[in-house]
C-alpha cells in the first residue's frame, strides 16, 4: 500500500515541549537538502539532529515501534534499521519556512536506503497558518493531520512538501527507516 498512514497520539503536548527543548538546546542548524548541499531556496527551515543515546532516547524508541506497527499494517516493506538520527525542523514565518515538493530518496549512501518517513507534529495547530504538511502518495496531494503530538508515515520515495509557514512557527520531527533500496 502506497497510501499514508496516520498515527495519531504519538506524543503528548508534553512530550513536544520536551522535544523542542532538546532541539533548542543543541545547534539548530541551516537544513541541507538530501545531498548535503546547502539548497536555500528549496528548504527554509533549521534543523537540529537527535541522538539515539542519551536525552533523546526515549523520543527514538517511541517513534521506532510506531514504524514497526504501521510497517506491519500498512506497507509491508523490508525494513532492516534506523540509520539516521532524528530530525527536528524550525519553519519560521520570519525566514519563509518551507521546504517544496521532494522525495526523501535520493543517491547519498543513507538516502538511497530511506524506506519509510515519518514525520510527527510538535506545534500547535493555532501556532502557525500555511506550513502544511502535504503528500502524494497516489497521485493526489493530501494534507497530513495538524494535530500536535500526531504523525503521518509514508514511502520516502513519495513526493511532498511543507507549504510556506505564512504566520508563527512550526516544528516537526522526522525520522526515517532504512532497508535495501527499492527496486
Ligand atoms: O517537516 C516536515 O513536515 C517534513 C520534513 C521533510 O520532508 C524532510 O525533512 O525531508
Ligand atoms: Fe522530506
Amino acid at each position: 500500500m502506497l497510501t499514508p498512514v496516520a498515527l495519531p497520539d504519538l506524543f503528548s503536548r508534553e512530550d513536544c515541549a520536551r522535544i523542542i527543548a532538546l532541539a533548542e538546546g543543541g545547534a539548530l542548524d541551516e537544513a541541507r537538502l538530501v545531498g548535503g548541499r546547502a539548497v536555500a531556496e528549496k528548504r527554509r527551515a533549521r534543523i537540529a539532529w537527535l541522538d539515539d543515546e542519551g536525552a533523546a532516547s526515549w523520543v527514538m524508541a517511541r517513534l521506532m515501534r510506531a514504524v514497526a506497527d504501521a510497517n506491519r499494517d500498512g506497507f509491508g516493506f523490508d525494513i532492516e534499521a534506523f540509520e539516521e538520527r532524528g530530525q527536528v525542523a524550525l519553519y519560521e514565518e520570519a525566514a519563509g519556512g518551507g521546504f517544496d515538493w521532494h522525495s526523501d530518496v535520493g543517491d547519498g549512501p543513507l538516502a538511497r536506503r530511506r524506506k519509510l518517513t515519518v514525520v510527527a507534529q510538535l506545534s500547535e495547530d493555532g501556532d502557525y497558518e500555511g506550513g502544511a504538511l502535504e503528500v502524494n502518495g497516489d497521485g493526489a496531494p493530501r494534507a497530513a493531520s495538524r494535530a500536535q503530538g500526531g504523525g503521518i508515515a509514508f514511502p520516502s520515495f513519495a513526493l511532498h512538501r511543507v507549504a510556506p509557514v505564512t504566520r508563527g512557527r512550526r516544528w516537526s520531527l522526522t525520522i526515517w527507516a532504512h532497508g535495501a533500496p527499492f527496486r
